[in-house]
């Protein structure tokens, strides 16, 4: 498969600050690819250097075999002829113009004639079912629905891809689901290469099928969806993708087991040095009590003190301290009586990563 975006040692420094470094990454034609991390790690910057609203201090920059940026080879395609449509958290759209005007803005600053435009704006509208929409002025729409114009008006030029900057970060959490629904949709019905920045690991997860963990400037991890969650390689990619519980010790003589406090969880598979300081990642999921727990099933008892008790609705939500650290853990049932109890933490759960 060719790649719609390569990116070859991106780096990008704000003075002595590097806010990007030294970033490769391959973006597959007609994927979906997530930027995801926290705050500040540098998704935005990455982002807006692909769509030319920003320039890298080093790298170079390919869509499909054309070279777009390179400081090296003084290569540097304007943001107007890379052909790529953004949508950021605001939408952005123009107050005074109906929703079909809006959406065939970007024709008209292509040089389209007035009818031409509004076919092919209607045309558009109508696409991705938003036709009823399409004489309104955006102050008569949802936030949801300016979301979807937004994205229409981004998709009327038929750019090779598109960029999403937390597009939906500002739609309150049903609403946002829905949006994540439709926004599959589009994508699967496009066959649109997409790249969004998003700090929600479960945005990340549902929408895409590649994943770019990012960690102050740095690719941590990247991979499927169910890669990612399922081996993580550290503990801040087992933490920050599915929230994971890390445990910390020291790898025991057979390698299989981490040990802290006289305490030692088996591994699903261990490796590495015996003595050497570990982790085990953990789904809080995973994890069961005791007297509930599938006896025959290889794993370790660890005492556990529970400190609070929420009850989410068929699942209760049980935090606590172990000899190796604090737990979260959720469970179909409640401790059954207070004081001292034991968790089973199953060795096909425990996952061993880099601290
Ligand atoms: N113009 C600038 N001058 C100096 N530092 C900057 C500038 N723009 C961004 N930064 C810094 O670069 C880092 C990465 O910023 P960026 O906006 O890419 O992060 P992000 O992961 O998208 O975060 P957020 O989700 O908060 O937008 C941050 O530490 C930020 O403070």
């Amino acid at each position: 498969m060719t790649n719609a975006v390569q990116l070859r040692g991106i780096s990008k420094s704000y003075g002595s600050v590097r806010v990007l470094d030294d970033i490769d990454l391959d973006v597959a034609e007609g994927s979906f690819t997530s930027l995801l991390g926290p705050s500040g790690c540098g998704k935005t910057t990455l982002l807006n250097i692909i769509g030319g609203l920003d320039r890298p201090t080093e790298g170079q920059i390919s869509f499909g075999d054309e070279l777009i940026y390179s400081a090296k080879d003084a290569v540097d395609l304007p943001t107007e002829k890379r052909n790529v449509g953004f949508v950021f958290q605001s939408y952005a759209l123009w107050p005074h113009m109906t929703v079909s005007q809006n959406v065939g803005f970007p024709l008209r600053i292509r040089g389209l004639r007035s009818l031409e435009r509004d076919k092919r704006a209607r045309e558009m509208l109508e696409r991705l079912e938003l036709g009823a929409l399409a004489d309104r002025y955006p102050y008569q729409l949802s936030g949801g629905q300016q979301q979807r114009v937004a994205i229409a008006r981004s998709l009327v030029y038929q750019p090779r891809l598109l960029l999403l900057d937390e597009p939906l970060s500002n739609l309150d959490a049903q609403l946002r689901e829905r949006a994540r629904t439709w926004l599959k949709s589009v994508h699967e019905s496009f066959g649109l290469t997409i790249i969004l920045v998003t700090h929600d690991q479960a945005e990340a997860l549902s929408l895409s099928d590649h994943v770019v963990l990012l960690s102050k400037g740095r690719i941590e991890q990247q991979g499927s969806a169910t890669s990612i969650y399922e081996q993580p390689r550290t503990a801040y990619a087992a933490e920050f993708v599915g929230s994971a519980n890390v445990l910390t010790g020291t790898i025991a003589p057979d390698g299989r087991a981490i040990v802290a406090n006289g305490t030692s969880v088996l591994m699903a598979a261990g490796g590495g040095t015996p003595g050497a300081a570990a982790g085990i990642a953990i789904r809080p999921q995973a994890i069961r009590f005791a007297e509930t727990s599938d006896k025959e099933r290889p794993g370790t008892l660890v005492p556990f003190q529970p400190e609070t008790i929420l009850y989410l609705g068929g699942i209760y939500e049980v935090t606590g301290s172990t000899p190796l650290g604090n737990v979260r853990m959720l469970s179909p049932t409640a401790p059954s009586q207070s004081g001292e109890k034991s968790i089973f933490l199953p060795a096909d759960a425990c996952l061993q990563v880099e601290l």
